[in-house]
């Protein structure tokens, strides 16, 4: 286990934290909350028997359940980690089962879509703070999680409003237990953010590598042997999970639409430039952007190497 997650605590956060998928990000969790004894128990539902059996097989909680709503019983916290287009019947299963005072969090790469699907079946006395790691890879599953993913990154809390603030102060003890920088903003903001930094890129990493696979006279062979360069980066993309990227685009349509109707006009500005030879124009851009990549690596080196494939490998999964 690598030291920087620090020493399991004494004491635990939650007496019960209860976990709603066991995939990438669910079994991350689960495998830093269990060495840092966040929960006194650690429960983990998921839909599949499969993947159920997989949790039990790696410990990675005290209990594991294909019953979402007999695992939140007795819960303080419980955080959904399954696909956004699965919110609203998990919502609904586990409503009844919730003690007073409890809080629901979750995961999920869209904030409004998220809080609308959840809220409505959130009962009084129940504090709802929603939250997103931005941090993942192409990977899905409950072998692909490990213990360090969270560390450095920044978790983004979307509380409503109204939401009580010692709730929203757990939350963030969670994720700062986990790892993770905090920042709290509107689900709104959030979405159109993340639409531009995060959802607007991998569509079009679904879309060149869909391209290039669909031209004719470029074999899937000649794909896969000349992928050595920049396609081969998209291509990482473009191997995320198709659920929760279905989901994630079905779910933030509004921010995403805005965002790549200004995508599509700049990339109209630079057909331009190539049609007319405007060198001037490529050049300022690229050296702009090329400026933009290295700040964000100084930054990353002050805080933290972003290189998931080096953490992964080198830290393992903490087992
Ligand atoms: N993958 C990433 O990079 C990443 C990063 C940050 C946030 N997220 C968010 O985290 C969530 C989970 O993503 P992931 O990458 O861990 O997915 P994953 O596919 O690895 O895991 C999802 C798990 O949810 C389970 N599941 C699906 N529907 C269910 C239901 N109705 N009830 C119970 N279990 C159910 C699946 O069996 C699976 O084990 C998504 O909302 C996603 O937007 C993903
Ligand atoms: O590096 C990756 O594989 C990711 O796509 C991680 C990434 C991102 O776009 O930054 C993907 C979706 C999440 O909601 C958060 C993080």
């Amino acid at each position: 286990m690598p030291d920087r997650l620090g020493p399991p605590r004494d004491t635990p956060l939650f007496e019960r934290i209860t976990l709603i998928g066991l995939g990438l990000i669910g079994s991350s969790i689960a495998r830093a909350a269990r060495h840092l004894k966040l929960a006194g128990t650690l429960v983990a539902a998921d839909a599949s028997p499969e993947v159920t059996a997989r949790v039990r097989e790696l410990g990675l909680a005290d209990i594991a359940t294909t019953d979402a709503a007999a695992a939140v019983s007795g819960a303080d916290l419980v955080i959904l980690c399954v696909p956004v287009g699965a919110y609203g019947a998990v919502a609904e299963a586990i409503a009844p089962q919730l003690k007073s005072g409890a809080i629901v969090s979750d995961v999920g790469s869209v904030k409004g879509a998220a809080f609308a699907q959840l809220a409505p079946h959130i009962p009084a006395g129940v504090h709802l703070v929603p939250a997103h790691p931005v941090a993942g890879t192409e990977h899905s599953g409950p072998d692909a999680g490990f213990a360090t993913l969270f560390i450095d990154r920044w978790s983004i809390l979307t509380p409503p409003e109204d939401a009580d603030p010692a709730a929203v102060n757990a939350v963030r003890s969670f994720w700062r237990a986990l790892g993770s920088n905090v920042e709290v903003m509107t689900a709104q903001h959030h979405d159109l953010v993340l639409a531009i930094t995060s959802h607007v890129p991998h569509l079009i990493a679904y879309n060149i590598v869909g391209t290039a696979a669909d031209l004719e006279e470029v074999t899937q062979s000649e794909v896969i042997k000349f992928s050595a360069g920049g396609f081969r980066d998209f291509t990482r993309i473009a191997a995320s999970d198709p659920t929760m990227w279905r989901d994630v685009f079905l779910n933030n349509k509004e921010a995403v639409l805005e965002m790549l109707g200004r995508f599509n006009e700049d990339l109209a500005a630079l057909q331009r430039a190539i049609r007319w030879g405007d060198g001037q124009a490529l050049f300022d851009l690229f050296t702009r952007t090329r400026a933009i990549r290295r700040n964000i690596i100084a930054v990353g080196q002050e805080t933290a190497e972003p290189d998931f494939g080096r953490r992964r490998g080198g830290d393992g999964d903490g087992q």
